[in-house]
This record gives C-alpha cells, sequence and structure tokens, in this order.
C-alpha cells in the first residue's frame, strides 16, 4: 500500500511510520509513506503558505499556489508506482465518516494520497480540482487535518495482508464482524480480589468462543445497540445473546 501525504507539519507522522505495527510495516516495505510540504512550493521570500479569507472573517486559508503544486507532486510520484492512479482524500469534518467498513473500501486503492489542511481549511476551488474524496474521522474538530489522516491510515494498514500476521488478523475479523470486543484478562489469576472467569482458564476453546461471541453480543446490546441493528444474528449469536440478557437479570 502506498500513501502520499500532503502537510506543513511532515514530521508528525513519524508516529506512524517509527512506532508499532505501522512503523513495522513500513520498515518491512508493506507499506510505504511518502510526504510533500507545502511550504517546500512556496517561492516569496517568507515561503508563505496561509492567505486571507474572501468575505473577512477570523483565521487564515491554506494559499493555494503551494498547496496545488504539493499535490501535483504528490500526484506524480503516485503516478510512478503501479496500479490504478492515486485517490485523493481530504480530511476534514465536512467529510464522509469512517468506520471499519470505510476503511476496507480504501484498502482497495493501493495508493492513496491523503491532504491534511490546517489554519481554517483550503479553497473550494482547490477541493473541486483536485480532491476526490473528502473523509471525516469524527464529529470534532482538530487543529490540522494531520491526525485525522494518521488515523485513517493507522486503521488501513491493519488492514493489509500480512501486517498483523494470520492469528492476529483472525482476532481482527472477529472484532470487524460489527461487534464491540469481548473483555481481555492476563496474569495475576486473581487481582486485587478480582478473578479471570473461570472458562478462560478452562482450556476448552469452543467454550471459550461461545464465552467470548456472548460477551461481545452483550456489550454490544448495552452500550452500541445501533450497531445490533445492523446486523442480522446468526442462530447462535441470537441464543448467546439471549443467554446474556437472562443471565444479565439475575
Ligand atoms: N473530524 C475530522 O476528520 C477533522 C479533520 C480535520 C480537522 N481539522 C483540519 C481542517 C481540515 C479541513 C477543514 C477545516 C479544518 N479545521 C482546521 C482548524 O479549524 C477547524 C477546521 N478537524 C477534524
Amino acid at each position: 500500500m502506498w500513501f502520499g501525504v500532503v502537510s506543513l507539519f511532515p514530521d508528525m507522522f513519524r508516529a506512524l511510520t517509527e512506532h508499532g505495527v505501522s512503523g513495522r510495516a513500513v520498515k518491512q516495505g508493506k507499506v510505504s509513506v511518502s510526504c510533500w510540504n507545502p511550504r517546500d512550493y512556496a517561492y516569496d521570500n517568507y515561503q508563505t503558505v496561509d492567505d486571507r479569507p474572501y468575505g473577512g472573517g477570523p483565521g487564515m486559508l491554506m494559499k493555494i499556489q503551494p498547496l496545488e503544486e504539493a499535490i501535483q507532486a504528490a500526484r506524480h510520484s503516485a503516478d510512478q508506482q503501479p496500479g490504478k492512479p492515486a485517490k485523493v482524500i481530504y480530511l476534514s469534518p465536512q467529510g464522509r465518516k469512517l468506520d471499519q467498513q470505510g476503511a476496507l473500501e480504501l484498502l482497495q486503492e493501493d495508493k492513496l494520497i491523503l491532504v491534511a489542511g490546517r489554519y481554517e481549511g483550503i479553497d473550494e476551488r482547490l477541493i473541486e480540482r483536485e480532491i476526490d474524496e473528502e473523509w471525516s474521522i469524527g464529529d470534532f474538530v482538530l487543529s490540522g487535518g494531520e491526525m485525522a489522516a494518521m488515523t485513517l491510515m493507522d486503521t488501513v494498514i491493519r488492514l493489509v495482508p500480512e501486517v498483523l500476521g494470520h492469528n492476529q488478523s483472525a482476532e481482527q475479523d472477529s472484532f470487524m464482524d460489527g461487534l464491540l470486543d469481548c473483555p481481555h484478562y492476563t496474569r495475576p489469576e486473581q487481582y486485587q480480589g478480582r478473578a479471570v472467569p473461570d472458562v478462560l482458564l478452562s482450556g476448552n476453546h469452543e467454550k471459550i468462543r461461545r464465552w467470548r461471541l456472548k460477551q461481545s453480543l452483550g456489550r454490544t446490546w448495552e452500550r452500541r445497540p445501533d450497531l445490533l441493528d445492523a446486523l442480522e444474528l446468526n442462530n447462535e449469536q441470537q441464543t448467546l445473546l439471549t443467554e446474556y440478557l437472562n443471565e444479565r437479570e439475575t
């Protein structure tokens, strides 16, 4: 998976490229991340990258020319890579809400260019001309698009085959079946007077699978019933959820 990033703060992306699962994926060459900084395309003495908004109002916008040239440089580099043309994505509160299903769709793109806005955003005409899709990581405002871009990138990188390795990707699948995750436990068996559920110590893998699925179903029912509404529960899931809710009442 190839990522091009257009940002005034490329160093921020080291959080993704130098740490953890995403850092390993980059190191192993399963994922590549290249950055283009609009400031490198600002040719005036002050390397101006912001500009005043028509119609007045507080704050500034990103200056069109440096940003446009940075996006075009990223496109040019993407075109050197094999595969279909890159999709150019702008992270903004006005975008399509990102969720696991959306991340799966983005994974099919092979090459993504992510534009991180700063100041109060960018000129609408530049969006119309250069941006293919606007995406949002949630209904809240960030100081810039970088952390939204890294959030999108991380959730997509985890879906790249072989990044998580075979075993964990199985867990990932169960989580991605639209349910909340089950509770997890590790040593010690007795922690501050609270024990690990016996089933997890039983070594009975089928019982453990059913227990974990029951917990995921019950938690989803309790905390995010909206997620349940979107699912068609199979017989086993329906039975387990009913058991969970009956046990809850006792
Ligand atoms: N939810 C998200 O995905 C998200 C993404 C970006 C973002 N901020 C950068 C930004 C990008 C585009 C437009 C405006 C802005 N903002 C700049 C700062 O002022 C507020 C508006 N915030 C939240």
